[in-house]
């Protein structure tokens, strides 16, 4: 996506005070590779509070969709370990039955494929009114086409009854992500997880889209979780921002605090790489190497520690936690006392800066 420049209304975003959705407790989620068991998200704890769009953001591998995954219930290979508390109840212990009450009435998700996410052999109104029917048999068949109507509607559709017939393939692909939205809140959840909503789309586009799951989060006063690589993505939509780096959370702060005083190395290496149009960096900061796999990775120690070779290895901790460095403001490691970006490539070790 383009870049859009930051915190166009910081101020009106970072108060929250709102009751928690979903908490999530120590939440492990491994996979089984070669016969052994590794972790993809690592000891996550998070809360979702109501009426706030919480943004994950992180590198390709850094484990965004294997927890979007392990809220929803949907891995069905993987290991477990830990809660996710909705409501009361936890998901991680549901069974198959309450897990599918659960989905797509408490909660549902919008995938990053439309065309994926759609049955491209039947037209849209019978897709959203199927969706109505797993959790209300109640409605009448014209109840239920005036209810698929008015999503339609409430999804930015311009004519509604046209597009109750068409088929995906009609459609554009902003279109058929609008349908997918008006899928997702047909039954009215409280709990949205978005999973790069905008990557396959059009800029202009992606814009109206983001400010479509905006305006039905204010609507709804649901919690958003946006999972995303984009960081202009996350600097327009999110309250708050966990920053996930080898599965683990490395930085939670509100989008003001994160954009305005980043801490962790990551998290400063992640917003220094970006090009902004207001300001001509001189230097763009390179992370070299990338996330490791889930074999390779290094279960002990600061897992950042391998790509800034320059910061002295007494800077991290031996068993890395999250330390609360400000309210609500939480960095892992000690080792962000100590960073400063390299001055030269020779300090850097590599060629790791631009
Ligand atoms: N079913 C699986 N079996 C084995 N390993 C998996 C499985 N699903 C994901 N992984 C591994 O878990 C790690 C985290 O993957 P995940 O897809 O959650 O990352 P991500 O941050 O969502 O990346 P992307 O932005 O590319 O989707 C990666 O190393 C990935 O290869």
């Amino acid at each position: 996506m383009t870049r859009i420049p930051f915190l166009k209304n910081p101020g009106v975003r970072v108060m929250n005070l709102s009751e928690d959705l979903l908490q999530i407790e120590n939440l492990t989620t491994s996979f089984k590779i070669a016969g052994q068991y590794y972790a993809a998200v690592d000891d996550v704890t998070l809360t979702v509070k109501k009426n706030e769009i919480l943004a994950i953001v992180g590198e390709s591998g850094s484990g965004k969709s294997a927890l979007a995954f392990s809220i929803m219930g949907l891995h069905t290979k993987a290991r477990i370990e830990g809660k996710v508390n909705y409501k009361g109840q936890d998901i991680v212990q549901m069974s198959p039955g309450m897990l599918n009450k659960v989905r797509g009435k408490e909660m549902s998700m919008i995938f990053q494929d439309p065309l994926a996410a759609l049955n491209p052999l039947m037209i849209i109104g019978s897709q959203i009114e199927e969706v109505l029917l797993l959790h209300d048999t109640t409605l009448s068949k014209k109840q239920r086409k005036e209810k698929v109507l008015d999503l339609l509607a409430k999804v930015g559709i311009p004519r509604p009854e046209h597009t109750y017939h068409q088929y995906p393939y009609e459609l554009s692909g902003g279109m058929r992500q609008r349908v997918i939205i008006a899928i997702a809140i047909a039954n009215g959840p409280q709990l949205l997880l978005a999973d790069e909503p905008t990557t396959a789309l059009d800029v202009t586009i992606q814009l109206q889209i983001l400010e479509l799951l905006r305006k039905l989060k204010n609507d709804m006063r649901a919690g958003i979780i946006l999972i995303t690589h984009d960081l202009g993505v996350v600097s327009e939509m999110a309250d708050r921002v966990a920053v996930m780096y080898a599965g683990q959370i490395v930085e939670i702060a509100d989008i003001y605090t994160l954009t305005s005083n980043p801490q962790h190395p990551y998290t400063r290496s992640l917003f220094n790489s970006i090009p902004t149009v207001k300001e001509v960096k001189s230097r763009l900061h390179v992370i070299q190497g990338i996330v490791p796999s889930l074999k390779n990775l290094p279960r002990t120690g600061c897992r950042f520690a391998a790509r800034t070779p320059w910061i002295d290895a007494s800077a991290h901790e031996d068993n890395p936690q999250l330390h609360e460095i400000a309210p609500g403001h939480f960095v892992r490691c000690t080792c962000y006392k100590h960073f400063h970006f390299p001055e030269s490539a020779e300090e850097a070790g590599t060629d790791g800066i631009a």
